[in-house]
């Protein structure tokens, strides 16, 4: 279902009614988080399940964070020992330089304001409105009437849901549903957001306008947020770094850019295929393995982002001395860096010849040869 709903505030307008708390990303300070050599098991009837292992990891303040890993990698178990749901088996987890495993009940009471939280299903109360279910996190807390009137109207504006107040959530579309779990989870003025599969539940649009509004918020009001999915391109979308989990462990991290272009573990390539094309069909329907009298060379160029610059064929051309025609790819640019995969035809060009595009291209490689022009 696509969402209607009343167009969000831009957030900027109302940063200074939401108290904004911009901050500079830096490693440490509010928002920051660190996991020191966590692990975590499970014990049933089954037997042990080592969910988590060795974790060493840190999370920079004001980031978009994205933890990403097949079904049953460990993703929830980590996030959730971000706000204590889950207690680890080993190891330390730090929030703002704080061990949270030392904390007493009363410190988690407020470790849990400063962590908000939103969910795949949104976890609304059906019998409450809107309103209600956004003021609940501050009535259990006991504050005043008038002032959490004041905070629902400033969060439900900031998620672009003005006018929902008093309905109830089954009248609401499933992106609004989330807008409302997004407001629930800010009301506290959170330092750091998760989102556990926030997404996963709306389609493709509402999924987009989702993602955006989380990036509007992070960027006004300088949250960390910290999300887990199993879709690559809603990482591509909005974080700024991913962690790869794969079985419990850290195949790899780093900047999106870098990590998408290349990757470095099975598990990533895996998990990145779905963005991927294949050789289009007429094309590899038509390709031989050797070169052919009069043919032309089928040549897969491939940008990581780390090239510095915009692929640039008469460049390519000029540096192999011939022609290339552009026959298929995509180049995305994520964070800055152009990114991706192009497929071009050339004459008289053999793998050795490659060589020459070194520091041009990511890697570039022949594919295969075909008689005539495609
Ligand atoms: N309460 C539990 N008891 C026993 N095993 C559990 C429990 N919770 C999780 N596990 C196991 O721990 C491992 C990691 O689970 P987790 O839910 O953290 O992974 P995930 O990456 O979030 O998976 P998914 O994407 O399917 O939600 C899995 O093998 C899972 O079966």
């Amino acid at each position: 279902m696509l969402e209607t709903m009343a167009a969000p505030l831009p957030v900027d307008a109302v940063a200074n009614t939401v108290q904004a708390r911009a901050r500079a990303i830096s490693p440490a300070g509010p928002g920051a988080v660190r996991f020191e050599r966590l692990g975590k098991t499970y014990h049933s009837a089954a037997g042990a399940v080592r969910a988590l292992e060795e974790i060493d990891l840190e999370i920079p303040t004001g980031r978009i964070y994205g933890i990403i890993g097949r079904s049953g990698a460990g993703k929830s178990s980590l996030l959730r020992t971000i706000n204590r749901l889950e207690e680890p088996t080993s190891g330390h987890v730090i929030v703002d330089g704080q061990d949270i495993g030392r904390f007493d009940e009363n410190a988690l009471v407020q470790l849990r304001r400063r962590v908000g939280m939103i969910f795949q299903h949104f976890n609304l109360l059906s019998a409450k409105t809107v309103r209600e279910n956004v003021a609940l996190p501050l009535v259990v807390a006991g504050l005043p009437r008038r002032q959490i009137d004041q905070r629902v109207d400033e969060v439900l504006a900031l998620v672009g849901l003005e006018g929902k107040h008093d309905v109830y959530p089954s009248r609401l579309s499933g992106g609004q549903k989330q807008r409302v779990g997004i407001a629930r989870a800010l009301v506290h003025k959170p330092e750091i957001l998760l989102c556990d599969e926030a997404t996963s539940a709306l389609d493709p649009e509402t999924t987009l306008s989702i993602l955006r509004l989380l990036r509007d918020i992070n960027r006004s009001l300088g949250l960390t947020i910290i999300l887990i999915t199993h879709e690559m391109s809603v990482i591509r979308e909005v974080c700024e770094n991913v962690l790869v989990l794969e079985q419990g462990r850290i195949a790899e991290e780093g900047p999106v850019w870098q990590v998408f272009g290349d990757p470095k573990h099975d598990a990533t390539r895996a998990l990145l295929r779905p963005l991927s094309r294949d050789l289009p069909e007429d094309l590899a329907a038509r390709l031989a393995p050797r070169p052919v009298a009069g043919g032309e060379t089928i040549i897969e160029l491939h940008y990581t982002g780390a090239q510095g610059g915009d692929p640039d064929l008469a460049r390519l051309a000029a540096t192999l001395g011939t022609s290339l025609r552009l026959l298929h790819g995509t180049i995305d640019r994520i964070q800055g860096h152009a990114q991706g995969t192009l497929l071009v035809a050339a004459r008289g060009i053999s793998e050795q010849d490659l060589d020459a595009l070194k520091g041009h291209v990511g890697s570039a490689r022949v594919v295969g040869y075909v008689a005539s022009d495609v």
